[in-house]
């Protein structure tokens, strides 16, 4: 179990004043789970992942990971950002291969399951290209394989599709799924779109700004469906994900008017 508890973030601002980016958040992200954090510009998702990852402390509260504590970055966690991190002077299997070298692999292991992750995430062909050479799908591929390069306990994404064309996103919305399914990887995934989180969470929950907090809840079973079916339009146009998607919609929206309300 991944367990946040009552983590809270304030950052100084610039002109002086305390930015409440993240307000006594609780969460369970437990094994082979799907969680999705959505919102709008500024509720602390960005936040809140980052200090799972290790790369922000927290202010007030705990993060632990299996029962040990979160308290610096660590191969345990997998990363993928909206932006990718490729080094463009490697090829794609180096790139993917890389968290395996700091790790000390040896270097026909780190080959093998390089070979095999990229496999995995349909790119098995394009070991020996560069990045330069790869569409923005190809490369958030890549980002995936090496993220789950060093067999980490949960794989942290922010944004990750949100550069996408929308028919890309949801070719790789439906790659992640599988990726999901095959590895059994418990992820903790952001994003701006309702359709999206929807689709790919076991878990939505929903953030409101300022300060940052989850105002909203979703246990949900669509990934889980199409994981079985593979149907995707099926389960988009069903009347079950339509209603949800307003309900969603609402409780956004609310939430931004209280804060323009505020201002
Ligand atoms: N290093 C920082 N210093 C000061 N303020 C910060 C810092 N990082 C984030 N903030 C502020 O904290 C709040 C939450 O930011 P955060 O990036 O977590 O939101 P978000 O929901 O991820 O937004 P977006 O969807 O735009 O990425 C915002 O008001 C932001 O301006």
């Amino acid at each position: 179990m991944l367990k946040v508890e009552r983590a809270s973030v304030y950052f100084a601002a610039r002109d002086g004043r305390t930015v409440h980016a993240l307000d006594r958040v609780s969460l369970d992200i437990p094994d082979q789970s799907f969680v999705v954090a959505l919102g709008a510009s500024g509720c602390g998702k960005s936040t809140l992942l980052n200090a799972i990852a290790g790369f922000l402390p927290l202010s007030e509260g705990s993060i632990t990971l299996d029962g040990r504590p979160i308290v610096a970055p660590g191969a345990d966690r997998g990363v993928v950002f909206q932006k990718d991190t490729l080094l463009p002077w490697k090829s794609v299997l180096d790139n993917v291969a890389l968290g395996l070298k700091f790790a000390g692999v040896g270097r026909s292991e780190r080959r093998d399951r390089s070979q095999a992750l990229l496999q995995l995430v349909g790119l098995a062909d394009f070991s020996n290209a560069m990045p330069f050479e790869l569409s923005g799908g190809m490369r958030q591929r890549v980002g995936i394989a090496r993220a789950l390069a060093t067999d980490p306990d949960i794989l942290l994404m922010d944004e990750p599709f949100g550069a996408l064309d929308s028919l890309t996103r949801e070719q790789m919305q439906e790659l992640l799924v599988s990726v999901w399914d095959r590895t059994g990887k418990r992820i903790f995934f952001i994003t701006h779109s309702i359709e999206e989180a929807l689709f790919l969470g076991t878990q939505v929950i929903v953030m409101s700004p300022r300060p940052g907090r989850i105002v909203a809840r979703f246990d949900l079973d669509f990934v889980k469906r199409f994981a079985k079916n593979r149907d995707a339009r099926e389960i988009k146009a069903s009347p079950e994900f339509a209603n949800l998607r307003e309900e969603i919609r609402a409780i956004v929206h609310s939430s931004e008017d209280f804060r323009s309300a505020a201002e």
